[in-house]
């Protein structure tokens, strides 16, 4: 990676080099023409020779550098890339005039080949609009007869149906390809290296971690461990609701239940049902409610033992939280709310300033860019912050304090209103400069119980996660004693085994599912040890591994040697179906790149297998 990135940069810079030397030889070359009488012309000639000379021996050395670049690069292979490439070359051949782009899709079907391009009808509705006829299958004909047929990857292409061009990848490009693969490893697309922020799971404290939590947690450790394969510097936030107005009535509550809270750690094992208890008192007491609206404010501005009330509160909710994340294997930093208090007044002082805040019904609000839908709470009437104000304040930290080139948020799909107006809001104020940052509010549906309603416990309560993983175990070992691992595994084992199934079992089935959907939880579904489980891929998993156990030792001790010394031919059909898999490797990456969308990596992990 390291080499292929360096040759990268060499060609660049001899490339811009390049560029300047042309420019200067245009340069001399006018010079020439404006003062051919000039004492100066033979050295200016001598000149232009120099550099004539010197520009040659730069493009060899790109050319070369290419070259030794290109043992890497055919381990991150774009097909996709390649192909839209050549059809849009083919396209500007074949019809200077048009801008069509390249349409290419993966066929539905064997017979239809492994790739199409899809230009042809787009092709034919602009000739129309010139009065020009011509059938889509003519057109792509001409395509193929304007395509670049120099490279090596294609075997063959031909026209189908009402005008697709059909693409064959050729077995030869394929067993190279898959050479590759063993000597270099499974390689990332090179990308230029981004600093990223992904906020995710961040759960409030006091109420419960739920479902939905536990997805944004799913989803948001994925996307880092897959951006830090890519080779990004990934920080990993977890913006907690630590610092909401719910903290008056909580630490009232605490003052109460626990006078000598100051000096004797209170013992709040339950913190919902102490949550629960304050909200009743806070809902049915105005004198209660009084004091905790006095409560926030002195918490807020910073009085020492309302912050020790309130770190209390907060470090209940915190190891409840990492126990969940430790189980998972997600690591996590926790910047909540709080974190922003300070920050919260500049921005406020500065949005007023920037005459960005409007007043309504005593509040101060923010309106989007279309100023549609719902504007930002910036400044309540009694004067405190909101989760917008939070919001404002975290985008400005990170992307100037933390210098971040991308920020992605990971909640619920109902909050993607939210993260438009906030992105919205951003570029109005100048915080937001899309042209150097990327955004993205990563979206998710809701989770449903096998009924199809909401996820709730058979009591209608909301179901706590540590519970939900505990029952995740008992199932997964009920799954591995009625597989009578039992037999063959030792207690350990087992124990090591009923956590990779159950939490890998909890992950996959989310993560294979299109994140935008709801979904249903379904302990027996993602438990099968059939389909698109997690199950099925570790019992795969653990074949391959069984498979390099049975070749013994010295296959182990020698791989190397033995993959520089074998040479891999895709004969049989099913090798050469699975080579095709493997090939899209980068194309998938590629996407989710684009899109954030795991269940893309589900189906080629999925597909390798069959
Ligand atoms: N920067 C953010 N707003 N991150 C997401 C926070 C999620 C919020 N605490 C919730 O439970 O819904």
């Amino acid at each position: 990676m390291a080499d292929f990135d360096n040759a990268t940069k060499s060609i660049r810079n001899i490339e811009k080099e390049i560029l300047q030397l042309k420019s200067e030889i245009a340069d001399t070359r006018k010079g020439l023409g404006l003062e051919l009488l000039d004492p100066e012309l033979k050295k200016l000639m001598e000149e232009n020779t120099r550099l004539r000379h010197r520009l040659e021996i730069l493009q060899s050395a790109v050319k070369h550098e290419q070259s030794s670049a290109n043992s890497n690069e055919d381990a991150v292979f774009s097909i996709i890339g390649q192909l839209q490439q050549l059809f849009a070359e083919a396209i500007t051949k074949a019809y200077p005039g048009l801008t069509v782009p390249a349409v290419i899709t993966t066929s539905s079907s064997a017979k239809f080949g492994d790739y199409q391009c899809n230009s042809a009808m787009q092709i034919v509705q602009q000739l129309k609009l010139q009065s020009i006829k011509a059938s889509p299958r003519d057109v792509a004909e001409k395509l193929i007869t304007a395509l670049d047929r120099s490279v090596s990857f294609i075997d063959k292409v031909e026209v189908a149906g009402a005008g697709y061009v059909n693409v064959f990848l050729s077995r030869a490009h394929g067993e190279k390809y898959i050479m590759n693969i063993l000597k270099e490893g499974v390689v990332a697309p090179g990308q230029e290296r981004k600093r990223v922020v992904v906020d995710f799971s961040s759960p409030n404290v006091a109420k419960e971690m739920h479902v939905g939590h536990l997805r944004s947690t799913i989803i948001g450790d994925s996307i880092c461990r897959f951006l830090e394969f890519l080779g990004h510097d990934v920080l990993r936030i977890n913006h907690i609701g630590d610092w909401g107005t719910q903290f008056g009535m909580l630490i009232a509550h605490l003052q109460d239940r626990f006078p000598d809270f100051q000096s004797v750690s209170p013992p709040i094992s339950d913190l919902q049902a102490f949550y629960k208890e304050s909200k009743v008192r806070f809902d049915s007491d105005e004198v209660f409610k009084k004091r905790a609206y006095e409560c926030v404010v002195k918490l807020q501005s910073g009085e020492p033992s309302y912050l020790k009330a309130w770190n209390l509160i907060c470090d209940v909710s915190r190891k409840e939280f990492q126990t969940i994340y430790n189980r998972l294997d997600v690591k996590l930093i926790e910047r909540g709310e709080s974190f922003y208090q300070s920050r919260m007044q500049q921005i406020v002082a500065e949005l007023k300033a920037g005459g960005f805040l409007e007043e309504d019904e005593g509040r101060l609000i923010m309106w989007g860019e279309d100023r549609n839908g719902i504007p930002l709470t910036i400044v309540k009437s009694d004067g405190g912050f909101t989760y917008d104000t939070s919001d404002m304040a975290a985008i400005k930290q990170r992307l100037h304090e933390e210098k971040a080139d991308w920020l992605i948020y990971v909640t619920d799909a109902g909050q993607a209103t939210h993260f438009q107006t906030i992105f919205s809001c951003a570029r109005l104020s100048n915080i937001l400069d899309q042209t150097k940052h990327r955004v993205d509010h990563v979206g998710f549906g809701v989770v449903l119980g096998e009924d199809g309603k909401k996820f709730k416990t058979r009591s209608g309560d909301t179901v706590k996660l540590a519970e939900l993983l505990d029952e995740g175990l008992k199932r997964s070992m009920e799954k591995l004693i009625e597989k009578e691992r039992n037999l063959v595994l030792s207690p350990d084992e087992m124990r090591a085994a009923q956590e990779s199934v159950a939490y890998g079992c909890i992950k996959y089935a989310d993560l294979s599912h299109n994140r935008n959907n709801e979904y249903v939880f379904s302990f027996d579904k993602m438990l099968e040890d059939k389909g698109n489980t997690a199950v099925y891929l570790l019992y795969a998993y653990t074949r391959i591994r069984s498979i390099a156990r049975t070749c013994g030792g010295d296959f182990a001790n020698n791989i190397q040697k033995i993959i520089e010394n074998t040479n891999i031919t895709l004969e049989h059909e099913k090798e050469w179906k699975l080579a095709k898999v493997l090939l899209r490797f980068t194309d998938v990456i590629l996407l989710i790149t684009k899109n954030l969308s795991l269940h893309h990596l589900c189906e080629f992990v999925r597909n390798s297998r069959s």
